[in-house]
């Protein structure tokens, strides 16, 4: 079988021997003194602490990492591709952080060429060019095009539509993005000002940008790569506003990537952190009176006439934020793939640093052994599971409203919102701060660029901005929670993940039956807490509105929307324990592999029992005593994962490249990786370093002076 850990030291031997990596290669001196500790420290890193941690684990773990995956082939189709990228020294990223914003964007354009240049060669499928993608890891023009240019053509244009722009972007003829946000409106859709004016005489739209706020700013690949954008705009036609449609617009030269006439564009900035998500061009543009044919409408949902008529087809308005709910459902699913790598990265750190607990010169303890470091990290660990169980699901319900649209079904089409929308935000928010939370789980040595966690969060953190600003989403989210409590009175049941609001009658005063902490492993115990909890947080939101309005129910949503945004929350974290439950249900093959399933099932819902502690005392679901009990519960089952703890993560499966960190190294081998990684930075390049004749030898000097002078 094959393993990260070996593949690292086929990388790094390629790039020690690269005649390219002049910027960092070491002057002799440093050589000489580095090969000495090293060798010196690789005699002391003899025992290899997580083969003992792999000895412990109680289940089979290539059985695990189906489980992860979904399947057997796709654990084989995701090895092929994974160890394709990290035996490529193009795509080599250990530098990453330490390359200039341009040299950072030529890298990303080097990359996604030889990317493209191994699909073709290789005659990838469509899955395998997509991990292969995932696995390069680093943002660039490429996600846009194919993650939102592409699906908006497909999701928004007519056939012939489709017919004529869909082959030139999927042999890259073209380069597309997703121009929607704007300096001055990216969450309100409604807002944005960009104005699309039809023009009869030459049967053209006019695209315009008629103020500074109306400028796009945001959209990936925009700012330097993309040739073409679909750019959402107010289409006015017969002096008439109706509202934020979809336009194709060329913005570059096909010949020379100048701008086009009229077309004003650029990078927005640097951003947070260093590499990260400074590889991708979001960008800047303004239009001035752009002109394009009337066709390059995306035409599927509305239409307009030669004549210059408005047509709409009798479809919801709302298909045209398609584009958003299929990205916020990818999301999902990219949340448990960031979650996972810090985890398994803080997981296998804290197997091997040790710290305290020897009075006598003995070993001292594995930071991993501590009950602190467990409550911190395991419940990360359960919610990378978590995560990836209900984006699986997440994806099966994207395909079926996908299906149900095309049959012209729309009925499901709320449910899909509510979800990717309610997931996205709370999958994101968790990750985003597990991730920070990993870095701190690996103490110092977390903050060093080479932890691979700096560069993560810095990287994941917007996740909670773009596709929808989390609190915006929830709040969609908790609308549709008031609208279903709402429609409860007049005998409507409510479906999908709703349905549990349909037994109102015994949620809002059922007792939990719990009385000792192992009755908490009942997943019936669990479901009914966690239902209860959400159903009474929205009625009370619901009575708390109607009660307050003696004003519009805007006003009341408005009024109590902080605890809207809590309902929303408990509502989302229903659903990902049911989902979690539920595939705990189903068979699952290979030794212990569903009993460690079952226990992080539980650990997720507990933890999150524990952690909201309040709403469960306030609706008056459990008792603090049944609360307590949970907490008890939560003790054992972190024991019960202790001796598993690194086999989990190897079962995501994660090759030391796609990891990017010397704590999180497969073999563990950490402290020799974290010194050898050191000498890499270009301070090291000289001994002396620059500006020390400009500044320090003139400051030592001047104050040896006045020292003498005395
Ligand atoms: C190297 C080579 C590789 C090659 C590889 C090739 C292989 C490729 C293979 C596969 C490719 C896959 C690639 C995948 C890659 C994926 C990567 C993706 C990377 C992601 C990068 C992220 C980049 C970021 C992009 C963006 O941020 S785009 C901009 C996003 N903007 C927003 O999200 C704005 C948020 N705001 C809104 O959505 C709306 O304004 C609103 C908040 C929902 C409010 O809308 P409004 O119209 O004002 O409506 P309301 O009055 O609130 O509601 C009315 C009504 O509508 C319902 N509603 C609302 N939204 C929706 C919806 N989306 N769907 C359905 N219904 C909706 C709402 O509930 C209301 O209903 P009712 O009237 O019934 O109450
Ligand atoms: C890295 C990155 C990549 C992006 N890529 C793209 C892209 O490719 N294409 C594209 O079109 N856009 C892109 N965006 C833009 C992104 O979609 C928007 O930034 C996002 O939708 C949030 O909108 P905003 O910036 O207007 O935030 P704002 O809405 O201004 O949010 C500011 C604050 O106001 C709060 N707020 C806003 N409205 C409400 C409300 N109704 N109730 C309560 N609180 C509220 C928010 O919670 C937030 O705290 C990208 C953004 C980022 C950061």
């Amino acid at each position: 079988m094959w393993r990260g850990g070996s593949n690292t030291r086929t990388c790094k031997r390629r790039f020690f021997s690269s005649p390219t990596r002049s910027r960092h290669h070491r002057p002799p001196y440093i050589c000489r003194l580095h090969s000495r500790g090293s060798q010196h420290l690789k005699a002391m890193a003899e025992v290899d602490h997580l083969a003992a941690e792999r000895a412990t684990a109680r289940f089979d773990v290539e059985e695990m990492k189906v489980a992860w995956a979904g399947s057997r082939h796709a654990v084989h189709v995701a090895d092929r591709m994974a160890r394709l990228v990290a035996s490529d020294p193009v795509f080599r990223k250990d530098n990453r952080t330490m390359l200039s914003r341009k040299e950072l964007f030529k890298d990303t354009l080097r990359k996604a060429a030889h990317a493209w240049k191994r699909i073709v060669e290789l005659r990838l499928t469509e899955e395998e060019a997509d991990l292969l993608r995932q696995y390069v890891d680093q943002p660039g023009y490429v996600d846009l095009h194919w993650g939102m240019f592409v699906p908006a053509i497909k999701g928004q244009g007519t056939e012939e539509q489709q017919h004529k722009w869909l082959p030139l972007a999927y042999k890259f003829q073209i380069i597309g993005c997703y121009a929607q946000t704007e300096l001055g409106h990216g969450s309100n859709v409604q807002g944005l000002e960009t104005t699309a004016t039809f023009d009869p005489k030459t049967d053209e739209f006019v695209i315009h940008s008629p103020t500074l706020t109306s400028s796009k700013w945001w959209p990936g690949g925009l700012g330097k790569a993309s040739t073409h954008a679909v750019v959402y705009a107010r289409l006015i036609t017969e002096g008439k506003d109706y509202g934020i449609h979809g336009f194709i617009v060329q913005l570059r030269s096909l010949e020379d990537h100048s701008p086009l006439p009229g077309v004003t564009l650029g990078d927005i900035g640097g951003k947070f952190g260093s590499g990260a998500y400074n590889s991708m061009d979001n960008g800047v543009l303004r239009f001035d009176h752009v002109r394009i044919p009337r066709d390059q409408m995306l035409m599927r949902l509305s239409q307009v006439t030669r004549e210059g008529k408005y047509v709409h087809s009798n479809v919801p308005k709302q298909l045209l934020y398609g584009t958003m709910v299929y990205v916020r459902q990818s999301i999902v699913a990219d949340a448990s793939k960031a979650l996972s790598r810090a985890v398994c990265i803080a997981v296998r750190y804290s197997a091997v640093r040790k710290q305290f607990g020897s009075q006598d010169g003995g070993p001292e303890t594995q930071v991993l052994n501590y009950k602190t470091q467990q409550s911190r990290l395991f419940p990360l660990l359960a919610s990378a599971y978590a995560f990836r169980f209900v984006g699986d699901w997440l994806n099966w319900l994207y395909t079926d409203v996908t299906q149900k649209l095309e049959a012209k079904d729309f009925s499901t089409l709320q449910e899909a919102h509510a979800c990717t929308a309610g997931l996205k935000a709370v999958t994101t928010s968790v990750t985003a701060d597990a991730i920070e939370e990993c870095r701190k789980l690996c103490g110092g040595h977390g903050y060093l660029n080479s932890s691979g966690l700096p560069e993560l969060f810095a990287v994941y953190v917007p996740a909670c901005t773009y596709e929808g600003d989390n609190v915006v989403l929830l709040l969609q989210v908790a609308r549709i929670l008031m609208k279903t409590v709402s429609q409860l009175a007049s005998g409507k049941q409510p479906v999908g993940t709703m349905a549990y609001m349909g037994k109102v009658q015994y949620l809002m005063q059922c007792k939990s039956a719990v009385s000792s902490a192992e009755d908490w492993l009942n997943p019936d115990a669990i479901q009914e807490a966690f239902e209860a909890r959400a159903l009474r947080m929205a009625v009370n939101c619901a009575q708390n509105i109607s009660q307050a309005a003696s004003q519009e129910e805007a006003a009341g949503f408005y009024e109590r929307s902080p605890d809207l945004l809590e309902a929303a929350v408990a509502h989302i974290q229903l659903i990902i324990v049911t989902k979690f439950i539920e595939k705990v249900h189903q068979e699952i093959p290979g030794h212990g592999v569903k009993e460690q399933l079952q226990a992080l099932c539980n650990v997720y819902a507990l933890y999150i029992l524990h952690k909201h502690l309040g709403d469960f005392l306030a609706t008056g679901c459990i008792t603090p005593r049944q609360g307590a009990l949970a907490n008890e519960q939560l003790g054992k089952l972190y024991a019960q994962v202790r001796p598993n703890a690194v086999a989990l993560v190897d079962a995501f499966n994660y090759t030391d490249h796609y990891l990017g960190s010397v704590l999180g190294r497969y073999d563990g081998d950490v402290y020799p990786a974290l010194y050898e990684e050191a000498w890499k930075d270009p301070l090291n390049e000289t001994v002396v370093p620059e500006g020390y004749h400009e500044y320090l030898r003139p400051l030592i000097k001047q104050q040896q002076l006045k020292l003498s002078r005395l």
